[in-house]
């Protein structure tokens, strides 16, 4: 779905992500972990365009992306959900939901046809991020979990294939982590998640796989259950 080779960002002297070689298997929930500094979001920002790669390729439909600019590579379906959540703050989720169906769509000709309101596909996103009740709030008016979830449904309504997550739990108790994870099953199959999560019980429950990082490098890629027994993943990143 997305093959990652030789990728290599380097700030200066820093090396922030060496050599990287990842394949992300269609419909698969990819848990990205590694300590702090380790080249997470670095890796997410070269994938999404806010960074050119120093060196190496990310392919996509055949072909390389790397290097292309964000909107380009949104375009081609490849949408990330933010850490910090940005909104209107006055606007409602229905209309967020419908801005972000609409740039898409956005083509040449549709500045002469009339604009769609696209009902049915907000509807669906909205079920899916549990923000079905709440299409009519003002996003200011939604829990601080809530605004999360609107994060998650824009990028749906976007029609994103593969979607790029940093953090989806952070700062969120445990019952609307709970729903995070809940969402994120019924995203399952449907959509090529890779997913920065600090969580390590959440990244477990949710990922087919999960990539350890280290030092801007692959320490190993695995099942959960292989990734969490790995006895330099234990020394390196969960503390044992
Ligand atoms: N724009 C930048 N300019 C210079 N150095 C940077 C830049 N962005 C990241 N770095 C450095 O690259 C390294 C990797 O950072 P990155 O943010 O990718 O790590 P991370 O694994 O996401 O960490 P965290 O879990 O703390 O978010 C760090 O040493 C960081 O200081």
């Amino acid at each position: 779905m997305l093959s990652i080779e030789g990728l290599t960002k380097e700030f200066g002297s820093l090396v922030a992500v060496e050599d990287l070689n990842l394949e992300l298997e269609p419909g698969e929930i990819h848990g990205l972990i590694g300590p702090n500094g380790a080249g997470k979001t670095t890796t997410i920002n070269l994938i999404t365009g806010e960074l050119s790669p120093t060196r190496g390729t990310i392919t996509y439909k055949g072909e390389n992306i790397a290097g292309r600019s964000p909107t380009a590579i949104a375009n081609m379906g490849i949408g990330r959900s933010f850490q910090v959540v940005q909104y209107f703050p006055e606007m409602t989720v229905r209309k967020h939901l419908r801005l972000a169906a609409r740039d898409s769509k956005r083509t040449v000709l549709s500045a002469f046809t009339p604009q769609e309101d696209y009902t049915e596909e907000i509807e669906e996103v909205a079920e899916i991020a549990h923000l079905d009740g709440e299409l009519d709030t003002v996003a200011k008016n939604l829990s601080h979990g809530e605004q999360r979830f609107l994060d998650i449904a824009m990028v749906l309504a976007m029609e994103s294939e593969v979607i790029l997550f940093d953090e989806p739990a952070a700062g969120l108790n445990q019952s609307e982590t709970e729903e995070v994870r809940q969402i994120f099953e019924e995203m399952r199959g449907d959509y090529t998640m890779l997913v920065i999560e600090h969580d390590i019980d959440l990244v477990r429950a949710l990922s087919d796989r999960i990539t350890v990082l280290h030092n801007g490098s692959i320490l190993t890629t695995g099942s959960p259950d292989d990734v969490v027994a790995n006895e330099t993943v234990k020394e390196v990143y969960l503390g044992e």
